[in-house]
């Protein structure tokens, strides 16, 4: 393994990943590999989940090839040299941040969306012209089969391997957990890391709303691939008089989108292992179903479930729930929903329902969340402007369209000057003295002393009045 990490080391330090052209080539053959085997791809993805071809697609295809054509249209852009703003002692100097690739990286990606999240950060990383290692999670093994079989035909072979050993950046998606062992890991080398972790997310249902469409909403967030969503709502905070009718209305969705016969909907996901299947179903107990609740050992089917007047110090409560449970926790206005957030750890994302415009600022002002939508679930992650990740627990660090390419890349400050003037740098040679403080402040804290500034004038007046006789003389 070792020396493989060298080998990948070597190609990088061969500054083959580095050109511009390089980094082009590399996305338009990603591309390429999702294009011509996206049947593969959609088949090795349905068979760990148990998902239907066009969620597949939807889900994550689509994510990532929108994600290449935005890297493609603007990495040139991104690329260059950015001048920045100059100071009186640079004023003649040239200064200009060059992002640079940060050498060889790390991405370890989760089951639950096993196809974007692994690939997603890879064409960031590409797209900032570094050398890649990625390992897919073995939990979703056809997924894993099938990359490791395609990235190699389509990929240069150093920007594929599969390993684990001393890395520039370290990108981990996955449970909160093993994410503090990738960090103990990274911190012996002083590897950076973007931990893409999860958490309880929170979903508050004001009063003032539209319960009918809220719960659509919801509904679709929440039981889209069985409740296997990182930013899926976790549980609904909202007062005790909403519960019924979110209930009831809950209900009535998950009939008009998955049928009468749940277990035969081509669109409704299976859990991945028995291991999450029995986590889940222990999350149940002594909890009152409002409905669903059934489940299916042999296929690991779980059916939509809610759960009402749920207490907080139960089970369910204490864990990210990742399955296709949503408890109901009643609170008796906004003031304690927000004490309520604000009591437990920082979540990965924040939904809140109202007409009140006022109400949503207020909840977004007054908690801290990785993300938030209002009046709906989801959809800030399909928005490539924002950066997206976690905040405290549910992760650090951030992708997505540019803010991938800064995470893997490091902007490195540049600063050329010239070996002429060099009287103006007397000013900061030993030996030092009180006028050179002064002369100090002047330009650079800008403390003007009617004295210096008269000096200064003065000087000032005798280059004006130079040029002025050069010219008429010549
Ligand atoms: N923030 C996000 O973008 C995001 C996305 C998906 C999932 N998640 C979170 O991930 C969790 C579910 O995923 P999971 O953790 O069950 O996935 P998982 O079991 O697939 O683990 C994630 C990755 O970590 C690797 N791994 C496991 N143990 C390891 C170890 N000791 N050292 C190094 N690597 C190790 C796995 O092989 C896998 O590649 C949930 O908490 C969910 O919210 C977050
Ligand atoms: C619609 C795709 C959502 C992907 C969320 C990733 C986290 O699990």
């Amino acid at each position: 393994m070792e020396l493989e990490v060298r080998r990948v080391r070597q190609a990088f330090l061969s500054g083959r990943s580095r050109p511009l052209r390089f980094r082009l080539q590399q996305l338009e053959a990603l591309r390429r590999m999702v294009q011509e085997r996206e049947k593969d791809i959609l088949t090795a993805i349905a068979a760990d989940l148990c998902k239907s071809e066009f969620n597949v697609y939807s889900q994550e295809v689509i994510t990532v090839l929108g994600e290449i054509d935005f890297m493609l249209e603007n990495l040139p852009e991104w690329v260059t040299a950015k001048p920045v703003k100059k100071n009186v002692l640079t004023m003649l100097d040239e200064a200009y941040i060059q992002p640079q690739p940060l050498g060889v990286v790390l991405i370890i990606g989760a089951w639950n969306y096993p196809f974007v999240l692994t690939i997603q950060p890879l064409i960031g990383a590409i797209a900032a012209g570094n050398a890649v290692i990625i390992k897919p999670s073995e939990l979703s093994e056809n997924t894993a089969k099938i990359l490791a079989k395609l990235l190699p035909q389509y990929l240069d072979q150093e920007t594929t391997e599969l390993l684990k050993q001393r890395f520039d950046h370290i990108f981990y998606t996955g449970n909160t957990a093993v994410g503090k062992i990738v960090m103990e890991a990274a911190a012996k080398h002083l590897t950076p890391v973007t931990l893409e972790l999860g958490g309880k997310s929170p979903c508050y249902i004001d009063k003032d709303c539209d319960l009918d469409i809220v719960c659509r909403r919801i509904t679709w967030g929440k039981y889209m691939n069985c409740g296997q969503t990182c930013i899926a709502p976790d549980y609904i905070l909202c007062e005790a008089s909403l519960q019924n009718q979110i209930v009831w209305k809950i209900k009535e969705t998950v009939k008009e989108f998955y049928g009468e016969n749940i277990k035969e909907s081509p669109d409704y996901e299976r859990i991945i292992n028995l291991r999450h299947f029995k986590r889940i179903l222990s999350l149940l107990e002594g909890q009152k179903i409002a409905f669903g609740g059934e489940t299916d050992e042999a296929t690991r089917y779980i059916a939509p479930t809610v759960l009402t007047d749920v207490d907080p110090k139960t089970k369910v409560m204490q864990e990210e729930i990742f399955g296709p449970i949503l408890p109901i926790v009643p609170v008796k206005n906004v003031d304690e929903a927000i004490n309520f957030i604000n009591e437990r750890e920082k979540p990965l994302a924040l939904y809140v329902f109202s007409h009140n415009h006022k109400l949503i600022k207020r909840m977004i002002d007054e908690t801290s969340s990785g993300g938030v939508t209002g009046n709906d679930v989801i959809m800030h992650f399909t928005l490539n402007s924002f950066p997206f990740g976690g905040v405290g627990s549910s992760g650090m660090g951030a992708y997505h369209g540019k803010h991938s390419f800064d995470t893997f890349s490091h902007q490195r400050p540049c600063l050329l000057k010239s070996l002429k003037r060099e009287g103006a740098n007397k000013l900061r040679y030993p030996p030092n003295s009180q006028s050179k403080v002064d002369w100090g402040k002047f330009f650079l804290l800008k403390r003007f002393n009617k004295e210096k500034l008269g000096l200064l004038l003065l000087t000032f007046l005798g280059i004006v009045a130079a040029v002025l006789v050069k010219a008429e003389y010549y």
